[in-house]
This record gives C-alpha cells, sequence and structure tokens, in this order.
C-alpha cells in the first residue's frame, strides 16, 4: 500500500440512488454515430474490413479531406423518437452514445471547435434531439467521450518534448472544458463513458483524469465514470498501483465477458461489458458479410450471463449516415425486447446469486428476495438440471423439485422444444441457504 495522489478515491460499491439505479438498469444501448457513419468502411470504392471508425486510419486518409465530411452530415432519416420508441422495445434501461469519438467530430453545438453538427447541413443540437426523445421513454442517457482526438492540433500521443507538454496542456483544458459544458448544457446525463485514454500522454497525466472525476460529480452530483478514464500516479490504468478500482464501475470487458465459473472476482465490484453485433464493428459499416454476426438469442444469451455475475451490458447499434436502423439491428430489439418484455424481472434490479455454476444457464436473483431465478439455456437431454444448493438451503418450491443428496437438487423440465431460453423460479426459505460453518464429512 503506497499513498496516491490520483489513485481509487474510495473502495467498495457506492451505494447511492445514482449509483443503484444505474446498477438496477442492467441493459442498455450503445450508439456509435459520427462522421465515419458515411462512408462505412468503404473509401474509392475499396471496402475496409477493419472497424468502420477507423476508416480515417485503416484507408490512411489525410485528416484535412476526412474532416470534409462534416459537409455531407445531412441525416435526413434520423428520428430521434423512433430509435428511442425502438430501444424501449427492446427493454434497454439506458442509452450510451458518442458525443465525439476518436475522430474529434462533435454531435453537440460545442463552443470550443468548429467542427461540430451546427456546421454541417443538418444544423441542429443531435445530442439534445436524443437526450429529450430518450429520457422522455424513461431510458437514462449517458455520454461517451473520446479523449483521443485526432482532429484537434494539440493531441499528442506521448509528451517527448517542452513543446509537446504546453500543446498537451492546451489539449487537457480542450477537453476539460468540453466535459464541463457536457455536464452542464444537459442536466439529465447520468453517466460518463470515457474512451481513448491508452496513450502514454494520458497515463503521464493522472492528475487530469482525477480532475475530470471531480469537475464532472460537482457539476453533475451523483454522476458516474468508467475506470477508463482514470490512471494513477504511475500510469496504471483502471485499477490504481494499490489494487484498488478507480472510477466507479470497471469497464475493460469489451466484445468479451468474464468466465462464469472462474472469474467470480468481478462480483465483488459494479463493472458494465460493451458488445458489438458483428465482430468488430462499433461504427455504421455497409458490408456486415465481412464478419459473423451475432444472432438476438447469442446477444440475449450474453445480457443473462453479464447480469448472472452482477454487471451491466451494453449492445452497440451503429446507426448509418442517413439517420436509419440497420434491419438485422430492428431484428435485435424486438426479439430481445420480446423476451425482455415477458421475462425483465430476472434481468433489472437483480445481481449474482452466489450459487454455483450449472451448464445449463445461469442464475440470477433478485435484490433482497428469496427467489432464485433460473434461466435455462441449454435444456439437457435427460431434461434434469442440476441444482447445488449453498448448504442448509431449504426450498418452499416443491414442484419439480427432487432432492437427491445434502443440498444436490434435480429439476424436471418437460422434455419438449424450447425456442426461447426459459426461466424457472424457485422460492427459498428465508433464512436457509447461510451455509453451515463446516463442510460436512466427505466420507
Ligand atoms: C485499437 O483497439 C481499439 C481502440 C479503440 C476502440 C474503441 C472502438 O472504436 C469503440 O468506440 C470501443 C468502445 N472503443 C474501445 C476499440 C479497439
Amino acid at each position: 500500500q503506497q499513498k496516491l495522489q490520483y489513485g481509487a478515491q474510495y473502495t467498495g460499491k457506492r451505494t447511492d440512488a445514482a449509483m443503484n439505479k444505474w446498477r438496477s438498469n442492467r441493459f442498455g444501448q450503445f450508439i456509435h454515430w459520427g462522421l465515419y457513419a458515411i462512408p462505412g468502411g468503404v473509401w474509392n470504392g475499396k471496402t475496409y474490413n477493419y472497424a468502420a471508425e477507423f476508416l480515417k486510419s485503416s484507408a490512411k486518409i489525410p485528416t484535412s479531406t476526412w474532416d470534409s465530411l462534416m459537409y455531407q452530415f445531412n441525416p435526413v432519416k434520423f428520428n430521434a423518437k423512433e430509435w428511442a420508441k425502438m430501444a424501449k422495445k427492446m427493454g434497454a434501461k439506458y442509452m450510451t452514445i458518442t458525443t465525439k469519438h476518436h475522430e474529434g467530430f462533435c454531435l453537440w453545438p460545442t463552443k470550443f471547435t468548429e467542427f461540430n453538427i451546427s456546421h454541417t447541413p443538418y444544423k441542429k443540437d443531435i445530442l439534445k434531439e436524443l437526450v429529450e426523445a430518450y429520457n422522455a421513454e424513461g431510458i437514462d442517457v449517458n455520454f461517451y467521450y473520446s479523449v483521443l482526438d485526432w482532429h484537434h492540433p494539440d493531441w499528442r500521443y506521448d509528451i517527448k518534448s517542452a513543446e509537446d507538454s504546453i500543446a498537451f496542456r492546451r489539449f487537457l483544458k480542450f477537453a476539460a472544458d468540453q466535459l464541463r459544458e457536457l455536464a452542464t448544457n444537459y442536466p439529465t446525463v447520468k453517466a460518463f463513458w470515457f474512451d481513448g485514454t491508452w496513450d502514454n500522454s494520458i497515463k503521464k497525466n493522472g492528475w487530469w483524469t482525477l480532475e475530470v472525476e471531480k469537475m464532472l460529480k460537482e457539476v453533475r452530483p451523483g454522476a458516474i465514470v468508467n475506470s477508463r478514464l482514470r490512471a494513477d500516479d504511475f500510469g496504471k490504468r483502471h485499477i490504481d498501483s494499490n489494487g484498488e478500482l478507480m472510477g466507479d464501475y470497471e469497464s475493460g470487458y469489451e466484445r468479451r465477458l468474464p468466465n462464469p465459473y472462474k472469474d467470480l472476482q468481478v462480483t465483488k465490484w459494479d463493472w458494465e461489458a460493451c458488445m458489438t453485433v458483428p465482430e468488430n464493428q462499433w461504427g455504421y459499416h455497409k458490408d456486415w458479410s465481412l464478419s459473423h454476426v451475432k444472432s438476438p438469442l447469442e446477444l440475449l444469451e450474453m445480457v443473462v450471463h453479464t447480469t448472472s455475475m452482477g454487471g451491466n451490458f451494453l449492445l452497440n447499434f451503429g446507426p448509418a449516415g442517413d439517420g436509419s436502423i440497420r434491419k438485422e439491428e430492428q431484428n435485435i430489439a424486438a426479439e430481445i425486447g420480446a423476451w425482455m418484455q415477458a421475462n425483465g424481472h430476472v434481468i433489472y434490479n437483480c445481481d449474482y446469486a452466489g450459487w454455483e455454476k450449472q451448464d445449463w444457464g445461469y442464475y440470477t436473483k433478485q435484490k433482497g428476495s428469496n427467489t432464485l431465478n433460473l434461466v435455462v439455456f441449454n435444456v439437457p437431454v435427460s431434461g434434469l438440471l442440476k441444482i447445488k444448493a449453498p448448504a442448509g438451503t431449504r426450498f418452499k418450491t416443491k414442484q419439480g423439485l427432487e432432492e437427491i443428496a445434502k443440498d444436490q437438487y434435480l429439476f424436471h423440465m418437460p422434455i419438449q422444444l424450447y425456442k426461447v431460453p426459459q426461466v424457472i423460479i424457485l422460492e427459498t426459505e428465508s433464512n436457509s441457504g447461510s451455509g453451515d460453518k463446516y463442510q460436512e464429512a466427505k466420507t
């Protein structure tokens, strides 16, 4: 343990109302929308199969050429209310929007750079339209903000000279001014999703990352920041040099999930996984035939998997340059939404149950209740679900449950074809399952 000036500000989970709401939301919609949605991964007739929001670097496009895309940004099919209705139907409780991605183009009329929505043919404040439309549907809105900024002349990947540090100090003031502007002008924002913070220039300025965290929480009491913002005194990111999580939740799971049998350490803190529908496309790409496209049921399993380990799941949508939502994404919203409509109670305000993971699927538990939710994805050919209960558990539910040994049960599922994951609710006696102090002798 060493004294850190810019390390974690507290340990353990936040339990204030704002964080409890963030946690209970569980399922959110990520939206990546910017100038990159106009070319959609294709440049001068050539299709680039790397992530579409990186086309500027994949196709080695000069900044001046890329930036002139601003004069083409005119999403005639954009309808914030329609997007919000679709997200509502999907069962998303929050939405995280890219206010500014690495390209540096801002979806709001910021005072601090001309490279923003007000200088496009569209002109209007897209961020305001989205915040109002989603909030009207009862969906919380969070802001993604990339510190990395390919457009800004004072951005530096590293600090190698006095000139670099003078320029980068100007840049850090620019970014802090933009963040203060976002937190001030859009007062219903709940959380900030920082990205583009992996370069040495940021790692050498951990002080700034703490200053931004403090500023946002001053301007917007209750505001939530992800661990990806933070670097400590020694440039250590996410987890400080004393092993403590920085920020309010861990945001390292990008296009991957913790192993539900082994990575149980994640249940000790708040965390969020973010996921693409194709293998690796966050911004709109014209050609989705280039990789596997996850099905609604694959994605639904990820939602349940994440809730079962006490995390939030952020599913990405990449609207086209004209503001339309592609059919695959519309279908995902409809199919996941249908299941969430009927079974959202095993996701919202649910958490890690602490029961031993079984192959048939996942356990979730409603906070502070005695009901145990079983979400079955893999129905065994025997129809018998193996359940290993914490020592001393007593069940109220009798239907379908067969005790075969101490704390060992089989739940009998009717043998039939199941088209969607099945939910089984088991009631336990309130004071049971506390677990005997001593393990029963094995022989
Ligand atoms: C180089 O590896 C990267 C860098 C940045 C990313 C960005 C994506 O553009 C998207 O915004 C994702 C959330 N973020 C980590 C992804 C992979």
